[in-house]
């Protein structure tokens, strides 16, 4: 109605030529949106000969409805399982289960053969003052400043701290177990996750874990998530940024803006501190741990990139570490002959659950069979961290790809597809084992599983994130017999998936062990096959 009202003024205005205009411009605009341009992407655009549904490759749009309705993890492993290891997901999109698309799409630059192919700019933080948005030579700048604080010498600075918040849970959990029929044991991996990491980041814990809650600074964190996720649609097809309203609530945005404050004022205060500490923040200001003279009072790294990338930190390596430990329990719940395995193996090894630590779990083979296991079968980002070809392609596959192609990499559909997995729904930690694993899983593509991503920009984390694995998976099943509650049945298979899962409480009782392995009950193998 005001769009008719002011179209009409204008014509008055300006007369009669400048409607015809108008009308032209319009028409021509909508047939070559809503006609022409779907043409050329079906039948003429260089990626036609790749396969896909037709209206997806004629348009981003059904890209755009599968990732706004957190079924992205599904919809990719139909595809994929229906039109094969390389599917056509946008008029420029190609998504890839073949593991050698690691190496093309994620690597380093290769002189002569290929370029990095970069991350995708709608994909980018929305500042790109972190490690994650940043561009080529940023990104190499700060990662190297990062990479002291996730050093082998680091993490054995780091562990006394870490088995601290681990004692802290576990004495917890014992709290609540006599307590409580029921506790959400994901909830409590969050405590200990994010309690480490406020410690390692800013040298103080959230107190998630004497709170028995999420310190609020961490809720807001979480209500960026989600808008980060709808940000990077909208940023993607601009056109949809007139629902963005629909979607981002000014409480949202309201809250984006606390949360910036709240970051900077824990940096601020952290830089207080005048003597110098083992955490990250030290490893930014400083560069290399024990470097500290050389680099101080060089302009390393900006007061912004310093705030966002403690930030980044805090999330990355919180959330996800969570996300792992509880599908790991819920997993490990399903099938009591792993957790039966597991417990044999602690039991040869210790005999305190206070010698644990993270150097000497981390030589224990079961317990790192399950660990990769429970990673591939729920990876915590479970779709894929696009990049895009650079403006004169890239080779992949031995194909040329034009330009500004965006490459996929879902990690779900990856690690469940039968062409890289012998049996790929079924939970069988024993396929990792070497040199036991049976003949039947010698064929499995392994070098197709980087649940910490490939190159250049993998995951900073990933040591410190299978250490906390491993060592709060030991010491809960130690001290712990889990049961999970009738409302949790489907935790896993029922969840939506946008950057991250989206999880509902995991409801468990706990009953401390006696302590001898026979308490372990009977349960049939876990197979998530017609779920998934
Ligand atoms: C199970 C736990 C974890 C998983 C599955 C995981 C996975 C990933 C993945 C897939 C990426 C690549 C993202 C992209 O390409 O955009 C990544 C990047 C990153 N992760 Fe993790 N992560 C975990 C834990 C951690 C931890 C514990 C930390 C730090 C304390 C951490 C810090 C980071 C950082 C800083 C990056 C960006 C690295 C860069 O761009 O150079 N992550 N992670």
């Amino acid at each position: 109605m005001f769009d008719l009202i002011s179209f009409d003024q204008l014509t008055a205005a300006w007369g009669p030529q400048i409607s015809i205009i108008l009308r032209f411009c319009s028409a021509f605009a909508l047939l070559h949106f809503i006609v022409l341009r779907p043409l050329y992407n079906f039948f003429l655009h260089p990626l036609r000969e790749y396969p896909g549904p037709r209206l997806w490759a004629a348009s981003v749009l059904p890209w755009a409805c599968m990732f706004l309705s957190g079924q992205s993890h599904r919809r990719l492993r139909e595809l994929h399982d229906r039109y094969g290891r390389t599917v056509r997901l946008g008029p420029n999109e190609l998504s890839f289960t073949v593991p050698e698309a690691w190496n093309d799409i994620m690597g380093r630059s290769k002189p002569g053969i290929r370029q990095e192919n970069p991350k995708a700019p709608w994909y980018l933080s929305p500042s790109s003052k972190d490690i994650i948005g940043a561009l080529h030579d940023d990104h190499t700048r700060m990662r190297r400043l990062m990479a002291g604080g996730f050093s082998t010498a680091a993490m054995q600075q780091q562990q006394q701290i870490i088995k601290s918040y681990v004692d802290l849970l576990i004495g917890r959990l014992h709290i609540s177990a006599a307590q409580d029929d029921l506790i959400d044991i994901h909830a409590w991996y969050n405590y200990c996750t994010f309690d480490i990491i406020g410690d390692l980041t800013f040298g103080e814990s959230f107190g998630c874990l004497d709170e028995a809650a999420m310190h609020p600074w961490i809720s807001l964190i979480f209500a960026n998530i989600r808008l980060t996720a709808f940000i990077l649609v909208f940023k993607r097809i601009p056109v949809l940024l007139a629902l963005l309203p629909f979607f981002v609530s000014y409480k949202l945005v309201k809250q984006f803006r606390e949360h910036q404050q709240i970051s900077r004022e824990k940096v601020a205060k952290r830089l207080e501190f005048k003597d110098s500490r083992a955490d990250f923040v030290q490893d930014m200001i400083t560069g290399k741990a024990g470097q500290v003279e050389c680099l101080r009072g060089m302009q390393t790294m900006s007061r912004d990139e310093l705030v966002n990338n403690s930030v980044i930190l805090t999330l990355a390596g919180s959330e996800t570490t969570a996300t792992s430990l509880a599908g790991a329990t819920y997993l490990i719940m399903k099938d009591r002959r792993v957790e039966r395995r597991i417990l044999e193996e602690l039991r040869s090894r210790f005999s305190e659950a206070e010698d644990m630590d993270l150097m000497n779990v981390a030589t224990l083979p079961y317990l790192g069979a399950v660990t990769e296991e429970c990673l591939r079968l729920y990876p915590p980002g479970p779709n894929a961290q696009p990049r895009i070809t650079p403006p004169k392609g890239n080779t992949i596959l031995g194909k040329y790809i034009p330009g500004n192609t965006i490459l996929g990499i879902p990690h779900r559909a990856m690690y469940l597809s039968e062409s890289n997995f012998t049996r790929p729904t079924e939970f069988i930690p024993e396929r990792w084992l070497d040199p036991t694993r049976s003949e039947e899983f010698a064929g499995d593509r392994r070098e197709c599983f980087h649940p910490f991503s490939y190159g250049p920009r993998n995951c900073i984390g990933m040591n410190l994130a299978y250490a906390e694995l491993r060592l709060i998976l030991a010491r809960v099943i130690w001290d712990f017999e889990m049961e999970i509650s009738a409302s949790s049945e489907g935790w896993m298979e029922n969840q939506d998936s946008y950057l991250l899962w989206q999880k509902q409480p995991l409801w468990v009782r706990l009953v401390p062990r006696k302590g001898d392995s026979e308490s372990v009950r009977e349960s049939a193998p876990y197979s998530s096959r017609d779920r998934l």
